[in-house]
């Protein structure tokens, strides 16, 4: 039975993010009047995946209400690798725009690694160019995949230093999980990785003073896996039919896991928001970086 806690806080990512985009308007608009700079943001979806296109509508929407400008791509399911490796190409020739995104998953017929690593490291504002990963591990300056830095964000503004604290990651994707336990890291936490081949899971979670539940499996993470007190991080996003409707739930049992953690994000409106708003940051950065300016005020790493 796991030791109970007054109702945990709920981190509220959806105001955090919407402050965090406010703060990069401010700079978008100081870019333009000081430097007649606009940041631009080329979005490349490929197919029709139902949340895909919904998650680049709301990418380029909130990089234009931020004052950018945003280049839209979209390409039938079955476009081949050549055609969309020479898009990217001609994107990174193109000096009006500094952040390239071509959105996940693609489909099974292209080799994502390829794509990744054909975009310029200086545009790759997701951080999954070969580059920018070899960067994060060796603790250089790097663009930092935007879910994760989400995540930090939240963590450092509820926590201030993390150093010394018991970090756990259940998940091992290289989209969050090992880039999340890199910048952690570096925020000197003792890290452990776990996943679906770990022997007792439950109890390396519950020795976590930070969880942060990347697995992708609707509210596997109970109570009893949680640390009283604890700070928990859930970037599962899975949906689920209860009671014959469709309904949005993380990797932590919310309800559950509140009633002993010290601090929880919701699903939604807890990791997901960080992760467009640190995209439109590190667009940000990349320009600046790009144009040889002053890294801008938000930029969060490192
Ligand atoms: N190239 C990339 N592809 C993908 C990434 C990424 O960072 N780069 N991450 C995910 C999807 N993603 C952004 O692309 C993303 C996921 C969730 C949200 C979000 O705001 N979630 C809301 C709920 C929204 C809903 O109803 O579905 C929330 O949690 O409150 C934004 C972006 C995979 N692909």
């Amino acid at each position: 039975m796991a030791a109970t806690h007054a109702n945990a806080e709920k981190i509220d990512g959806g105001a955090f993010a919407a402050d965090l985009r406010q703060r990069v308007a401010v700079e978008v608009a100081r870019l333009q009047d000081e430097h007649g700079v606009t940041p631009g943001l080329a979005v490349v979806l490929v197919g029709e995946d139902p949340a895909s296109v919904v998650y680049v509508r709301n990418k380029e929407a909130q990089a234009k209400a931020a004052g950018m400008a945003s280049f839209e791509h979209r390409l039938p399911a079955d476009t081949d690798a050549a055609t969309l490796l020479s898009l990217v190409r001609q994107l990174n020739e193109n000096q009006a725009v500094h952040g390239i995104l071509v959105q996940l998953p693609l489909p099974a017929h292209l080799d994502s690694d390829l794509v990744m690593n054909a975009i310029d490291p200086a545009k790759d504002v997701d951080g999954f160019h070969i580059l920018n990963v070899g960067l994060l591990g060796t603790g250089q300056k790097a663009m930092v995949p935007c879910t994760p830095l989400g995540c930090l964000l939240l963590l450092k503004d509820r926590l201030g230093s993390l150093a010394g604290l018991n970090a756990v990651v259940v998940g091992r994707s290289n989209i969050v999980g090992k880039p999340m336990a890199q910048l952690l890291l570096k925020e000197s936490c003792t890290v452990t990785i776990v996943h679906s081949r770990s022997r007792d899971l439950p109890a390396i979670c519950r020795n976590a003073d930070i969880l942060v539940a990347a697995v992708g499996r609707p509210e596997m993470i109970g109570a009893d896996w949680i640390k009283s007190g604890a700070t928990v991080i859930d970037v599962g996003i899975n949906r689920v039919e209860r009671d014959g409707k469709q309904r949005l739930v993380g990797d932590v049992d919310y309800a559950a896991a509140s009633h002993v953690a010290g601090a929880i994000t919701p699903v939604p409106g807890g990791v997901g928001p960080m992760t467009i708003a640190c995209l439109l940051a590190n667009t940000l950065t990349a320009c600046c970086r790009i144009r040889g300016l002053p890294e801008p005020e938000t930029a969060a790493w490192p």
